[in-house]
């Protein structure tokens, strides 16, 4: 079982760059949200089996996984697009089945999906409220807030830390990472205190995944849970309380963020017994040098 390696330098920072001590140390505050025992099938598909998860306030879920995994069949659970077929789903320790986003979205729990439901060509401001416009005056002669929806999005991105030059711009001319976290802020703001964040730094480069982590990091300091989806145990080791590593529908990993370590984090995700295999057949052959693969290392229990 590897130490927590605090100091590990990832992507040229400092793990400590952007973890700190969280205030709720694990088993000390309540989940929000809770997973026991779930799965799912797809008529004879098994997409997900026996999934246990905690999401607690000022804490950072990481949920990884390859290919097939079922991270989005787990995500689509979690935010009432699907419903599991076994176990239980409990919000704020009572169970619930959800029928639809907005059923979710009412107990707080909000999605961030990769591919942004923004309008690119429209401003942040506009976007920041899209489809909840502030209004002002009495019916029939109420019309959109513009002043209070700019004010808001002004006070909402600067506590997030986001500072943009100009909120007129379109959505579109900002940044991937920006329009992230934006998105992430505009959750916080109608009132998330769960966020779903669907691999949001898949399609990113180096800066600009730094640019999301960090908000990530400012979401879990206003004390939301977070679920952050990835298949990269470098991202996820950057900002992760907690780490579920999922392989064929069932985790093969729950480790919080102490009984874990970045290089054994990883080596879950390359798969540590077909790496072994691969790394024995590939001694076989000439010209490869199979010391410069990387180490398999002992997993902790699960
Ligand atoms: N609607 C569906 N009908 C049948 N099988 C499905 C359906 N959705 C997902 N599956 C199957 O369930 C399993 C888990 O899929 P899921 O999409 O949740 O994985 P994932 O980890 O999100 O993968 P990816 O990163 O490729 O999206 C896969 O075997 C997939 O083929």
């Amino acid at each position: 079982m590897g130490a927590p390696s605090g100091r590990q330098e990832v992507m040229g920072m400092t793990t400590n760059d952007l973890t700190k001590p969280t205030p709720a140390a694990e088993g000390t505050t309540e989940p929000v949200v809770q997973l026991k025992g779930v799965g799912k099938l797809y008529g004879n598909v098994r997409a997900l089996e026996g999934i246990d998860l905690d999401v607690r306030p000022g804490q950072v879920t990481c949920v990884l996984g390859d290919n097939g995994a079922g991270k989005s069949t787990l995500i689509k659970i979690i935010s009432g697009l699907h419903q599991h077929d076994e176990g239980e789903y409990v919000v704020d320790g009572k169970p619930v089945r959800l029928h639809n986003p907005r059923e979710a979205l009412n107990l707080g729990i909000a999605t961030v999906y990769q591919d942004l439901a923004t309008v690119p060509l429209m401003p942040v401001w506009r976007n920041f409220f899209l489809g909840s416009e502030l209004t002002r005056g009495p019916w029939p002669i109420r019309r959109l807030d513009i002043e209070r929806m700019k004010e808001t999005t002004q006070t909402e991105l600067s506590a997030m830390g986001i500072h943009l030059d100009n909120l007129e711009q379109p959505i579109g001319t900002l940044s991937g990472g920006q329009r992230q976290s934006v998105a992430i802020a505009r959750a916080v703001y109608f009132g998330a205190r769960v966020l779903i964040l669907d691999e949001p730094t898949a399609a990113l480069g180096v800066k600009q995944s730094g640019v999301v982590l960090k908000y990530i990091a400012a979401a879990r300091e206003r004390g939301l849970g977070v679920i952050f989806i990835t298949h990269n145990p470098h991202h996820a080791y950057m900002v992760g309380d907690h780490f579920s590593v999922l392989r064929l529908g069932a985790l093969e990993l729950n480790a919080a963020r102490d009984d874990v370590s970045l290089e054994e984090l990883t080596n879950h995700m390359a798969g540590g017994t077909e790496l072994a295999a691969l790394k024995h057949e590939l001694a076989q052959v000439r010209g490869v040098d199979v010391e410069e693969l990387p180490e398999v290392v002992n997993s902790p229990s699960t």
